[in-house]
């Protein structure tokens, strides 16, 4: 194994940050309904900053409540693309739990690390730094990323899948003596994300029915979420400037990770921790953090006002933005999220770590999407008649980013 990883290409993965970049015109001209404030960054330039919106995760468990002016000011076509989950029973411990494991993981030896790297499934399952590739081409040495199916650990016995889909059908691999909690951690955080993901996954089913769409019972959000294998974690950890090559690139917005559409459904989010030899420290830049691109093209600081301070999203929520295959199943009724993350800049930067993590909640491999006639997206890969598993419409993406077998 050691001499085909020392051989192998750089590759980019779905999940990757810098996976699929936005173009230019696939962003409605509409205007965006949402109160815009500006903040001065330390960069000297002007940012808007919106104030997500926010569900109580009492009023999202409320099957009966109505939350669809929120899921369209959040996810609709005029919405910002994101909003966030407060009040999440448990989330607070389990998020610290495992975003102090990612400085830890990221710091294990060399060769511990590369046992827990996976090439057949093209670095998608466990351990994978400098295996996908920036803006510039070069591959990404700035974050580690750790991924794993929080609720399956074999998703299938079946070689031919695991052959055919390997990114998803793959095993987890877990560093069972050299970190041995990360396991527990990850999998309590992840299927936490995925339980409040499933309800915020129902009230997206009921706008669109509010909105005259004809929602087959088991085709909506909620169900095929449900049903699917194919949920992957991914605890990011982005290096700190000195053991990086980040200040070449300070001075991008995207400096720390590209703009991109995530490619499944339905992504949560925990809000990042900033750590200096471990230790938690406020961000020495208020223009780090996560950025999204809103409708009317408009790039955005993502804030919520915690005790009137602005900071990036509430560190007790949870973030939700819409994937690339909801807003193609849902005929754009629910619009996916451009988004990219800024790194810290300055003297004060240096020594500065960042951990958080993503779920992306994405269709079963063998789940049938039927893609409607108009699609603005990867038109190339899907076939005539319009039908094609969420496994083989992955493959293709890869292939078609990345040209590429493992
Ligand atoms: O680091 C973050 O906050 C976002 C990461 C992300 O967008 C991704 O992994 O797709
Ligand atoms: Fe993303």
């Amino acid at each position: 194994m050691n001499s085909v990883l020392s051989k192998s290409p750089v590759y980019k993965t779905h999940n990757c940050a810098q996976f699929l970049h936005v173009p230019a015109g696939s962003l409605s001209p509409s205007p965006s309904n949402r109160r815009i404030t500006c903040l001065k960054m330390s960069c000297s330039s002007v940012f808007p900053t919106l104030r997500t919106v926010t569900i109580s995760y009492s009023e999202l468990k409320d099957t009966n409540a109505d939350l669809s002016m929120k899921i369209e000011q959040g996810f609709g076509p005029n919405g910002l693309g994101i909003l966030s989950v407060t009040d999440v029973p448990g989330y607070s411990s389990l998020r610290e739990n495992l975003l102090h494991l990612a400085p830890r993981l990221a710091s294990l030896p060399e060769e511990v690390k590369k046992d827990l790297e996976d090439h057949h499934s093209r670095y998608n399952f466990g351990w994978s730094h400098g295996k996908e590739k920036l803006e510039s081409g070069k591959p990404d040495m700035l974050k580690g990323s750790f991924y794993a199916n929080p609720v399956l650990d074999v998703p299938t016995a079946e070689t031919y899948l695991i052959e055919r889909y390997p990114s998803y059908c793959g095993s987890n691999i877990w560093p069972d003596t050299a970190l041995p909690e990360l396991e527990v951690a990850f999998k309590g955080l992840g299927k936490l994300i995925l339980d409040v993901g499933l309800m915020v996954a129902f009230h997206c089913d009921q706008y669109a029915v509010s909105k005259g769409m004809k929602v087959h019972v088991d085709e909506g959000l909620e169900q095929i979420l449900l049903r699917s294998r194919c949920h992957k974690g991914r605890l990011l950890y982005y290096f700190p400037p000195q053991k990086s090559n980040h200040m070449q690139d300070g001075d991008s917005m995207s400096s720390w990770c590209g703009w991109h559409t995530d490619h499944g459904s339905l992504t949560g989010l925990t809000c990042g921790i900033f750590t200096r030899d471990g230790t938690v420290i406020p961000c020495p830049d208020s223009a780090a953090g996560l950025y999204i691109r809103t409708r009317n093209d408009q790039i955005v600081k993502v804030y919520i006002l915690d005790h009137d301070i602005p900071v990036v999203f509430g560190e007790n929520e949870i973030a939700y933005q819409i994937g690339e295959t909801t807003e193609i199943l849902s005929r754009g009724f629910l619009c996916a999220t451009p988004h990219c993350v800024r790194a810290p800049n300055g003297e004060e930067a240096s020594g500065v770590e960042r951990s958080t993590f993503a779920l992306f909640m994405q269709p079963d491999w063998d789940e049938k999407l039927n893609f409607p006639k108009e699609v603005h997206m990867h038109r190339e890969v899907i076939p005539s008649n319009g039908v094609l598993t969420f496994g083989e419409y992955s493959e293709k993406l890869l292939d078609k980013y990345y040209h590429l077998k493992a």
